[in-house]
């Protein structure tokens, strides 16, 4: 059986992303609105309730609007803005974040897509949070880098516009980025972490930092113990990956251009200092790759369709 589904900002960054993993499945019909009609209300409200699945590419305030559009209780939705993220009736559609998530997301109506950086930072301290192996008052610091096409569209103009753009921008100096509370929220921990992005002068990808000092923890954890607690977090998935932490460079490169979310715990063992480092693609498990995942688990569909890992 096909389900339809309506991309409501499919001509933005993700929503080409999301249209592209999509496009050419059987199991999935495109509900499309032409560019004369895609920003009309009248006929995104016919196309967002005549839909099994929604999923919106749009910024925050068209998002909100878009759901109190719908006026059906058949239609369900994905919304990958910030929106819905820490909102109450809303499911937080990381699936393999916490045992029973992915149940949850095949049953949601509304499901929120993680945000980009909060995917690299909570896949590395959820699981340790968990097991007792951070503590949940600890103050976490995250240092990122993402490619400029984060920024979506404007962000894109800005870089490609032929102006030279910085190699390296760091930004959210004032520590309000949007994206806080839902790191806080779902890694379940008591204080906000400092968190340092940078964007950097390549299309996409994202490599994501929490430094621990493990030897000042209560529990002292090794490199190991944060490894081995990871691999048994994700040991059923194929998209979350565990690679070996004794390497000599990571790269933002290294999962750009696919859906795949890759975990590293390096460090050095004998001080007790870990640098836990997630690579991911914004654009992949970061957004469209994560809505795609969503849509196959509440379509009860092999999770990984359409995906590339
Ligand atoms: N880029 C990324 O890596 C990630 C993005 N996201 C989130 O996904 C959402 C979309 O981001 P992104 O694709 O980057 O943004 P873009 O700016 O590239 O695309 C947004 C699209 O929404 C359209 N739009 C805006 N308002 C309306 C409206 N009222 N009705 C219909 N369409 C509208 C825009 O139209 P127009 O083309 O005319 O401007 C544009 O095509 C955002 O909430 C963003 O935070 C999430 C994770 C990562
Ligand atoms: C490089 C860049 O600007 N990135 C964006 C985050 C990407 C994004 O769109 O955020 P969501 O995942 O919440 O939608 C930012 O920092 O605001």
């Amino acid at each position: 059986m096909s389900n339809t589904v309506f991309i409501d900002g499919a001509v933005g960054t993700t929503g080409l992303e999301i249209r592209d993993r999509l496009a050419g499945r059987s199991d999935i019909t495109l509900i499309t609105l032409d560019e004369s009609r895609r920003k009309d209300a009248q006929a995104r409200a016919e196309a967002l309730n005549s839909a099994d699945f929604v999923i919106l590419c749009l910024p925050d305030d068209a998002a909100r609007e878009a759901v109190a559009l719908i006026d059906n209780s058949h239609t369900r939705v994905i919304d990958a803005s910030t929106a819905h993220r820490t909102a109450d009736g809303w499911t937080y559609g990381f699936p393999e974040l916490d045992p029973g998530a992915s149940e949850a997301i095949a049953a949601a109506a509304r499901v929120s897509n993680p945000g980009c950086y909060p995917t690299g930072f909570l896949a590395l301290v959820r699981p340790l949070v968990r097991a007792g192996l951070i503590p949940i008052d600890w103050p976490l610091t995250v240092n990122a880098l993402s490619g400029y096409s984060g920024g979506g569209k404007a962000m894109i103009a800005e870089y490609e516009g032929g102006t030279p753009a910085p190699a390296a921008r760091a930004y959210a100096l004032g520590l309000a980025h949007k994206h806080l509370g839902e790191m806080q929220k779902h890694a379940r921990i008591e204080h906000v972490p400092i968190f340092m992005p940078t964007v950097v002068n390549t299309y996409r990808g994202m490599l994501v930092e929490v430094p621990l000092p493990l030897y000042a923890f209560p529990r002292r954890p090794t490199l190991a113990a944060c490894e081995a607690a990871l691999r048994d977090a994700y040991r059923d998935s194929k998209i979350v990956r565990i690679a070996d932490g004794d390497v000599a460079t990571v790269h933002i490169e290294d999962d750009a251009g696919t859906d795949r979310l890759t975990l590293r715990v390096c460090g050095n063992a004998e001080s007790g200092q870990a640098r836990l480092i997630a690579t991911l693609d914004n654009l992949g498990k970061g957004a469209a790759g994560a809505a795609v995942q969503n849509l196959n688990i509440m379509a009860g569909l092999d999770p990984a369709a359409g995906l590339t890992l």
